[in-house]
């Protein structure tokens, strides 16, 4: 589109259009709009990246970047006092109260972040299922924990009817919600506590919002529901592996981010192979293979 016409079709007073022009130029640097000139004037046209961020999009990840920029998880990113005192992290010294008890209070930020939740996983489960169809073969059950609104495991239940799919999310989270296939239903609970018996267990996006010790007790509590039925499944961890040398330097300033975020906003952190296969071993599971699956997240199946 010629700047010229943008600028006309925004409800801007005339002499703020220098601001749309340097606007324009930042967000062609970073990749948001790719940039064209002729003799007569500049026109802009969208890119991968900004496409992602229109609304109607199959892919939208808008309401992923509305949760990021919403002020309730923008305001803790002031860090001065927090720095000072022993307060676990700058969101619980904003609000009083832990991430998920916060966003459990409050029906419209819980229905915004579960809404964000619901865009990353269409996106990840198109690529798990196209990519790692193996991972679910001969599986009997699945249990998504902290499965959210249940995108990931309609997904999955979809595309492998002979599966039985559980989400396992709080109470809040699931309350009122159907599976719409015949193979999937929702469970609510708490996941320190106990997962429902199952064949295999998927944690996405999980365990990056919890410290090391809570890592480990979700990780034991997932080896019991695989082995209480006497076969031994799978534990299916999709979620960040932090050094890959081979990554674009977006990638990697993305990753960067998540880390701080994480450890914002949960006191949780993005880890390193290393680090993984320390949880994995403490939690008394035996071997892993990890396969990476988008730019930013693999997939790591864990076994007993
Ligand atoms: C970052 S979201 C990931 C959601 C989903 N797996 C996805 O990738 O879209 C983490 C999920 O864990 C759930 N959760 C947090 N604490 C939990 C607990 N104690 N037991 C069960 N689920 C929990 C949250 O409600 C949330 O849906």
């Amino acid at each position: 589109m010629p700047l010229s016409i943008l600028i006309s079709s925004l409800p801007i007073h005339p002499s703020k259009t220098t601001f749309i022009y340097r606007l324009m130029r930042i967000l062609t640097h970073f990749g948001f709009f790719s940039q064209h000139k002729n003799e007569l004037e500049v026109s802009y046209d969208l890119t991968d990246a900004s496409r992602l961020l229109l609304k109607d999009h199959p892919f939208s990840v808008t309401p992923l970047i509305q949760v990021i920029l919403d002020p309730n998880f923008v305001r803790p990113h002031q860090y001065s006092t927090w720095l000072k005192n022993d307060d676990i992290t700058p969101f619980e010294m904003e609000h009083g109260v832990a991430f998920y008890d916060y966003v459990g209070q409050d029906p419209k930020l819980n229905h915004l972040f579960n809404d964000a939740m619901a865009s990353d996983a269409r996106l990840v489960s198109t690529m798990v299922i196209e990519k790692c169809e193996g991972v679910f073969k001969g599986l009997e059950s699945l249990v998504d924990v902290g499965g959210g609104t249940g995108t990931m495991a309609k997904a999955i239940a979809k595309s492998f009817p002979q599966l039985d799919c559980i989400v396992f999310d709080l109470p809040h989270v699931v309350a009122g919600l159907q599976g719409g296939y015949d193979n999937l239903k929702y469970v609510g609970g708490n996941m320190f506590e106990a997962i429902p018996p199952t064949n295999s267990i998927l944690l996405e996006w999980i365990l990056h919002n919890w410290n090391d010790e809570e890592c480990v007790q979700i990780l034991k509590k997932s080896k019991e529901a695989i082995t209480r039925e006497g076969k031994e499944g799978k534990v299916i961890i999709i979620d960040m592996v932090m050094e890959n040398l081979k990554e674009d330097n977006e990638s990697i300033e993305t990753k960067l981010f998540f880390d701080l975020q994480m450890m914002v906003l949960f006191a949780g952190k993005e880890r390193n192979e290393k680090e993984w296969a320390k949880l994995i071993f403490s939690a008394g599971f035996n071997n892993y293979k990890i396969t990476p699956i988008l730019g930013l997240k693999s997939l790591i199946e864990v076994y007993p």
